[in-house]
């Protein structure tokens, strides 16, 4: 796909920009709360080994997380979110890893990156925190630009469009004109199209399937789908589960291996993922089918 943006250059990552072929992001969530795997690595020790699990499955990146953003959740402290996330980032950069870190405070952005991340995944796009844009102006990291419209306690009030696709688009747009006018530089940032933010089940099979209209931003995207709410609802009353309920998350790696085949087919960057083999796995697959269309 020679001259698409998913082979656009990522500042700071030169090993994993230019690849032609769609990236894995492990998520390592060192949070008691979140809503697929909260709790299960919230000590240190826990954390730094999970990311090494996931790199041996396949990710290629990890994306070490101390706040949840379930819808409802509460916000934590910098403090707290600070000792969660940099030991772990710094034992992960230590061992190799290219790390980013999952947060929308630029004073954890800030320390993250003088931790070994170099990766910024703000899921606000510089919403959140107005100093976000120059701290990544000010390092140069790589900066994921998600779109958001608001904290997990509001962001379900928030999904009303006229048109999903072209608003996220232009909102992301907004936001990347803002990030510019601040000093960051086009080749740091990747957008994403936020799925399950201030976007209830349905609003996100539209965005999946034109993430070309992402693409005409003409920068990288990285989606995140894994086991999300609205792969919940599609899967209920699949053989074994319930018809009146969502699928429990657990239950939501197959499908969520399946968006990151088809994302991967359609050009993403990245797909970020809490199974990491799977998703290696799918994108695998589907380079290799688009491959061998290209050669025709
Ligand atoms: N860039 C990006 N970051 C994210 N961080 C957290 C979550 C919520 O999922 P989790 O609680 O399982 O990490 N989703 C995204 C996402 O879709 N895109």
């Amino acid at each position: 796909m020679s001259g698409h943006p998913r082979d656009a250059e990522v500042a700071g990552l030169p090993g994993l920009s230019g690849t032609g072929r769609c990236l894995v992001m492990g998520v390592v969530n060192i949070t008691p709360d979140s809503f697929s795997d909260g709790g299960e690595w919230f000590e240190p020790e826990a954390g730094v080994q999970h990311g090494l699990d996931l790199l041996a499955e396949g990710a290629d990146l990890l994306d070490v997380g101390g706040e949840s953003t379930r819808p409802g959740s509460a916000r934590v402290s910098e403090d707290e979110e600070l000792r969660r996330v940099i030991p772990v980032i710094g034992r992960l950069a230590a061992h190799g890893a290219v790390v980013s870190v999952d947060t929308t405070r630029a004073s954890v952005a800030q320390r993250a990156v003088e931790a070994g991340a170099r990766l910024v995944n703000d899921v606000s796009g510089g919403l959140a925190d107005p100093r976000m844009a120059h701290v990544v102006a000010d390092t140069g990291v790589a900066y994921v630009a998600m779109h958001w419209r608001g904290h997990a306690d509001v962001m379900d009030g928030l999904e009303v469009y006229d048109d999903v696709v072209a608003d996220v688009r232009d909102e992301l747009s907004a936001r990347l004109d803002v990030l510019l006018a601040a000093g960051v530089d086009q080749k740091q940032v990747v957008l994403d199209p936020g799925l399950g933010f201030s976007k209830a089940g349905a609003l996100n099979w539209p965005l999946l399937a034109h993430l070309d209209a992402l693409h005409s931003l003409g920068r990288p995207v990285l989606v995140g789908a894994s086991r999300k709410r609205f792969l919940g609802h599609l899967l209920a009353g699949s053989p074994g589960l319930p018809a009146d309920e969502p699928a429990p998350p657990l239950a939501r790696d197959d499908a969520t291996a399946a968006i990151s085949a088809l994302a991967a087919a359609a050009g993403a960057w990245a797909v970020r993922v809490h199974a990491a083999r799977a998703s290696a796995d799918a994108v695998r697959v589907a380079d290799a089918w688009t491959s061998a269309g290209l050669a025709g």
